[in-house]
C-alpha cells in the first residue's frame, strides 16, 4: 500500500493536497487539467519535491525525508530519459550501474532478458536516434522494468506516439507491471488510456487529488471537475 497522508505541496502561489491510498499490486491513472498537479503529485512520491507538510508512506514505511534513489519507486517520463549518446544496451545498464563500472555476468543476462522481453535484442548497439520512436520507448520501459522497484511512475510516457502504437505500449506496461506485480501510476490526459490501463483512477483538480475510484464508475459518473476537463 503507497500511502499519501495529509500532502500539501506545491511553489508560489499553487498548492495540492492529497490524502489517499492505493493498493499494490495494481494500475491507477491519474488524470485532470493542465497544471492541476499531477505532476506535483508524482514529483512528491518519487522524492524530487519535498511536501511542505504530510507523508508519504510505502507499506508503512514512512519514505518523506529518503531521496529518491532510496525509494522504492522507478519513474518514466514522457522524453524516455534515454540519454542520446548511449546504445540503448549501455542506457539499460545505467539502470544496473548508475556510477557506472564494469558489469558482472548476471548484469549482462538480466540486460540481455529485459531487451529480449520487449524484442529490443538485433537493436542492443544502436543509440535512441537510431531507432524508431516505438522502439525507444520500448527501451525506455525495459529499463525502467530493469530497476525492478515495486512502484512506477509514468507520466505522460507515451504521449509522443501514434493511437496504435500507445495502444501498443499501454499493454506492454500493463504486462510488464503485472509480471513484476508493481503499483503502477500513469500520468495521462487522454481518458481512453485511463480506460485501457487502469483499474482505478485519480482524478487531480481544483488543488486536490482525490482517492482513487474505479476508474469505469468515475467515467459512468464524472465528478463536475472531471465533466468540465472531459467537456462533457
Ligand atoms: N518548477 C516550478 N516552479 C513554479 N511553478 C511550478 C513549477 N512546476 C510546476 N509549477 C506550477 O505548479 C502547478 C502544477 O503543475 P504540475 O506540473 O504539477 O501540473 P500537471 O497537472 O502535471 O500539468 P500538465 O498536465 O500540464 O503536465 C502549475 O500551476 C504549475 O504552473
Amino acid at each position: 500500500m503507497l500511502a499519501l497522508e495529509g500532502i500539501v505541496a506545491g511553489s508560489e502561489g499553487f498548492e495540492l493536497r492529497a490524502d489517499l491510498r492505493l493498493e499494490a499490486p495494481g494500475r491507477v491513472a491519474v488524470i485532470g487539467p493542465s497544471g492541476a498537479g499531477k505532476s506535483t503529485m508524482l514529483d512528491v512520491i518519487a522524492g524530487f519535491r519535498a511536501p511542505a507538510s504530510g507523508r508519504v508512506t510505502w507499506q508503512g514505511r514512512d519514505l518523506t525525508a529518503l531521496p529518491p534513489g532510496q525509494r522504492p519507486v522507478a519513474t518514466l517520463f514522457q522524453d524516455n530519459n534515454l540519454f542520446p549518446h548511449l546504445t540503448l544496451h549501455e542506457n539499460l545498464a545505467l539502470a544496473l550501474r548508475p556510477r557506472g563500472g564494469r558489469l558482472t555476468a548476471e548484469e549482462r543476462e538480466r540486460i540481455a532478458a529485459a531487451l529480449e522481453r520487449m524484442g529490443l535484442s538485433d537493436l542492443s548497439g544502436r543509440k535512441p536516434g537510431a531507432v524508431s520512436g516505438g522502439q525507444a520507448s520500448r527501451a525506455a520501459l525495459a529499463r525502467v522494468t530493469l530497476q525492478d522497484r515495486p512502484v512506477m511512475l509514468l507520466d505522460e510516457p507515451f504521449a509522443a506516439l501514434g493511437p496504435a502504437l500507445k495502444a501498443e505500449m499501454l499493454a506492454e506496461l500493463a504486462r510488464v507491471a503485472g509480471e513484476m506485480e508493481a503499483l503502477a501510476l500513469l500520468v495521462t490526459h487522454d481518458p481512453a488510456d485511463a480506460r485501457a490501463f487502469a483499474e482505478r483512477t485519480i482524478l487531480v483538480a481544483e488543488g486536490v487529488a482525490a482517492p482513487p475510484r474505479e476508474t469505469a464508475a468515475i467515467f459512468a459518473d464524472p465528478p463536475e471537475a472531471l465533466r468540465a476537463y472531459l467537456g462533457a
